[in-house]
């Protein structure tokens, strides 16, 4: 049987006048997560905002009480040095970071704002480090990324250094309300037969339209921003949402 269903809202289309008041309605309205976009305007040709806003918001959700667990913030780095922020974003109330294993690849190893070095890190060690700050790690891939290039990170012997989620992007990362890219299907389907209990999370264009698409395929974590912040009953979509992918377990 396939993990729990997650539904996560995406706070990037939410009213950001009154992010606190659109976090704790999310979650009462039934959502499991917030999914937390941050985005730098490097890695992606958009930004968003960064760990201040994320410290903000935390009062606002109460806490997980366990890995997971409901009120767990899913940081969606879309950044350039992932490595730079996990220690800003754990202060901050992060409990997933999830970085982009295209990024790592680029990173350096410094592990603050202010101390950087030339030497390169790798999305192992990444996942290492952010392990070692007490978060769970997530690794997304872009769309042309095939999952492949994950395997030797996902089968390592090394459990510190395996993530405890994958995020098959469905959109090009950077914007809310795109068209959901039923070609990245094969991912997961894959990813899903090779690890029966991992977290599988897709992001982009995912609704009551597109989820049986994803839910067939295998994912659990349900990421949607403009079809939940955006319906006049974000409930019954959360709802819907659920529904489809316990249908599949
Ligand atoms: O990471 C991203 C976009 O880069 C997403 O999290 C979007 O926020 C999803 O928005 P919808 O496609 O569900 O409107």
């Amino acid at each position: 049987m396939s993990p729990t269903p997650i539904i996560a809202p995406s706070i990037l289309s939410a009213d950001f006048a009154a992010l606190g008041k659109a976090c704790s309605d999310t979650m009462s309205q039934g959502a499991d997560w917030l999914h937390i976009d941050i985005m730098d305007g490097h890695f992606v040709p958009n930004m968003t905002f960064g760990a201040p806003v994320v410290t903000m918001i935390r009062p606002h959700v109460e806490k997980p009480s366990s890995a997971f667990g409901r009120g767990t913030f899913d940081c969606h780095m879309m950044i350039a040095e992932p490595h730079r922020w996990v220690k800003e974003f754990k202060k901050a109330g992060c409990d997933l970071y999830c970085f982009h294993y295209e990024a790592a690849l680029q990173s350096t190893a410094a592990d603050s704002p202010s101390g950087q070095t030339e030497e390169k890190t790798s999305p192992a060690k990444l996942i290492r480090f952010i392990h070692e700050q007490g978060l769970r790690a997530g690794i997304a891939v872009k769309p042309k990324t095939p999952v492949d290039v994950l395997y030797p990170i996902l089968d390592s012997e090394n459990k510190e250094e395996v993530p405890d989620m994958v995020l098959v992007m469905t959109v090009e990362p950077g914007f809310g309300g795109q068209s959901f890219m039923a070609d990245m299907m094969p991912k997961v389907k894959e990813l899903r037969e090779k690890y029966p209990e991992m977290n599988i999370e897709v992001d982009g264009g995912l609704s009551k339209k597109t989820i049986d698409q994803a839910a067939d395929a295998g994912a659990n974590v349900i990421v949607a921003g403009s079809a939940v912040f955006g319906a006049k009953d974000p409930s019954e979509v959360i709802t819907k949402l659920r529904e489809a992918v316990e249908k599949r377990r």
